[in-house]
């Protein structure tokens, strides 16, 4: 495949970048009336809005030229057909697997996948059932409260983002817990909160190595024993979550109570799998499986709906057209929804460690920008601490607004409020203030000469600044399930245009090896040598602060 700068559309859209920059998008709204109606599209509930952004008919025609000139249609085939498209782990990408609720077969290798999917899926529904209606208990016959979530990674993000987000749908006398960090405190803060007796740990770990994972786990493993003092209790308070069933076993927990996944499913693409065992267990297993026909329904309209008509291929190739043609180096995600919380978070490990990659499938450096930062917080707070900068800072940065039309709970005037901030946002983004309004508004205030002009100057904002809006009915499993597809197949599209392998994080790995080598030189009673002077000073220094 060759590089995207190559193709015929990248050339174009760098022509056509010239034409659009000169323009500003509110007179596109004041001269086209339909602009909203060309540039939105339906799914199930969720509006997308994209007609906030810096496009006219050509931008969109020549950036679909851009995906079929790079072999999207193809690439999707491979990836939905079960071909190995992580090449550098010789690996199959195939998370739609794991919520394919239809009835048609997916193949790896030659055989269907779907009788594993649907066995470990039947395991967790049993699982999941017992616990909260009380079947399985503790060992000491008292009903589980607390379940402790230990993983990081992919194995943390989407459960804990899941949770929170369906928080109104969770079992009252059930407290979902996340521990991540290999930081001492974030263990201790939850155990504090949690009685051996009524615990239930979740060890979720793709690889079952994981550094902070398993310190974590062991010393959980520590702690219930410290009060349990029986090590057949284990298997009624630990399952584990886990591709490598040879290690959960040296760890201690029955392969009875391992829930397995597998090497063609992703860490950050793993919320789907036995990984959200805390999400079926928080809010039980029925709404969980409303979480992945939302999915599975973006699966499907983003295998079958034409590019023109495809949400996550328009939002990949809006991001594109900012990130490679406008020079944008960061993309906001902003949730006027508070349980949606920790979307930007997850989306971080999703978005960056898929697509932070600097050389393409062949190996060679990449000739073009790839993916964005990725940041983010929910609205209104956003708004009083870094939206000054988006308004009038020097950085062009697309937004994502994200907002349910009702909440789950209702309080006086707060949701129409919080709405109000929704709509009131991306239109000041995208009109702005010219000076001769500021002009026109100080002199009303009494403001003249000097003063005025210099006050009007501040009080210019530019506009033009490009968002989306996605406007669904309310937060409910599957709506969170299509939201989240959609993101993973905005992402797999970036990846799939900029022709590098999203599904492998090398990088990943080389602090991680240092981090090996640092803690034998710590334990030295020698001062530290065998690094630069810099690291060398900061690991001297720390052994004289103990
Ligand atoms: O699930 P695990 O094998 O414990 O991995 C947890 C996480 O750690 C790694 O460092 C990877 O960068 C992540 O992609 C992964 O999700």
């Amino acid at each position: 495949m060759p590089q995207a700068t190559s193709l015929p559309a990248w050339h174009a859209l760098q022509e056509h970048h010239k034409e659009i920059s000169q323009q500003h998008m509110r007179d596109w709204f004041e001269a086209d009336p339909q602009r909203f109606d060309k540039f939105s599209l339906h799914f199930e509930d969720i509006l997308f809005d994209y007609s906030k952004n810096l496009i006219n008919e050509t931008t969109v025609s020549l950036l679909l030229d851009l995906a079929r000139q790079a072999g999207l249609a193809e690439k999707i085939g491979a990836m939905y057909s079960g071909q190995k498209i992580n090449t550098t782990e010789n690996r199959a990408v195939l998370h739609i697997a794991l919520r394919n609720r239809s009835n048609r077969p997916i193949y790896l290798d030659g055989r269907d996948v779907m009788p594993d999917v649907n066995r470990v899926l039947e395991q967790m529904r049993q699982f999941s059932e017992e616990v909260r209606i009380g079947i399985r208990r503790g060992y000491t016959g008292k009903r589980i409260r607390d379940v402790v979530n230990i993983g990081i990674g992919g194995s943390d993000l989407g459960p804990y983002t899941a949770v929170t987000a369906l928080t109104p749908y969770i079992k009252s006398d059930f407290r979902p817990h996340f521990v991540s960090n290999v930081d001492e405190s974030e263990l201790l803060d939850t155990l504090d909160q949690c009685d051996q007796e009524t615990t239930l740990f979740l060890v979720a770990s793709k690889t079952f190595t994981t550094q902070e994972t398993m310190i974590n786990a062991h010393s959980a493993r520590q702690w219930f024993l410290a009060k349990a003092r029986d090590e057949g209790a284990i298997s009624k308070h630990f399952v584990a979550i886990s591709t490598n069933a040879k290690l959960v076993q040296e760890f201690g927990i029955d392969p009875d109570n391992m829930f397995e996944f597998w090497d063609w499913v992703g860490g950050r693409y793993s919320l789907c799998s036995a990984i959200g065992l805390s999400v079926a267990l928080a809010i039980g297993m029925e709404r969980f499986e409303k979480i992945l026909d939302g999915a599975h329904a973006v699966d499907e309209h983003f295998r079958t709906a034409p590019f023109e008509r495809n949400i996550p291929v328009l939002m990949a190739l809006l991001g594109i057209w900012y990130n490679n043609f406008f020079g944008a180096e960061s993309h906001a995600v902003l949730p006027y929804d508070h349980h949606l919380a920790h979307l930007p978070t997850y989306l971080q490990q999703a978005d960056m460690e898929s697509n932070g990659k600097g050389v393409d499938l062949q190996g060679k450096p990449v000739g073009h920008q790839t993916g964005p930062i990725l940041w983010g917080q929910p609205g209104a707070n956003g708004q009083h601490a870094f939206y000054q900068l988006i308004h009038q800072g020097t950085k062009l940065i697309p937004c994502d607004f994200l907002a349910g039309a009702q909440s789950h709970r209702h309080l006086g005037a707060h949701h129409p409020t919080l709405m109000s901030n929704f709509f009131a946002q991306p239109e000041a983004l995208m009109r702005g203030r010219t000076l001769e309004q500021a002009r026109a508004e100080l002199k009303k205030e009494g403001y003249s000469g000097e003063q005025l002009e210099k006050l009007a100057h501040a009080k210019t904002f530019p506009g033009n600044r490009p968002t989306n809006s996605f406007l669904y009915r309310k937060l409910t499993p599957r709506t969170l399930g299509s939201l989240i597809a959609l993101y993973e197949h905005k992402i797999f599209t970036q990846g799939a245009i900029w022709n590098i392998n999203s599904y492998d994080q090398m990088g990943v790995e080389l602090g991680k090896q240092l981090a090996n080598t640092i803690q034998t030189d710590m334990a030295k009673d020698a001062p530290t040598t065998g690094h630069d002077c810099s690291t060398n000073g900061l690991i001297n220094y720390y052994r004289q602060l103990l």
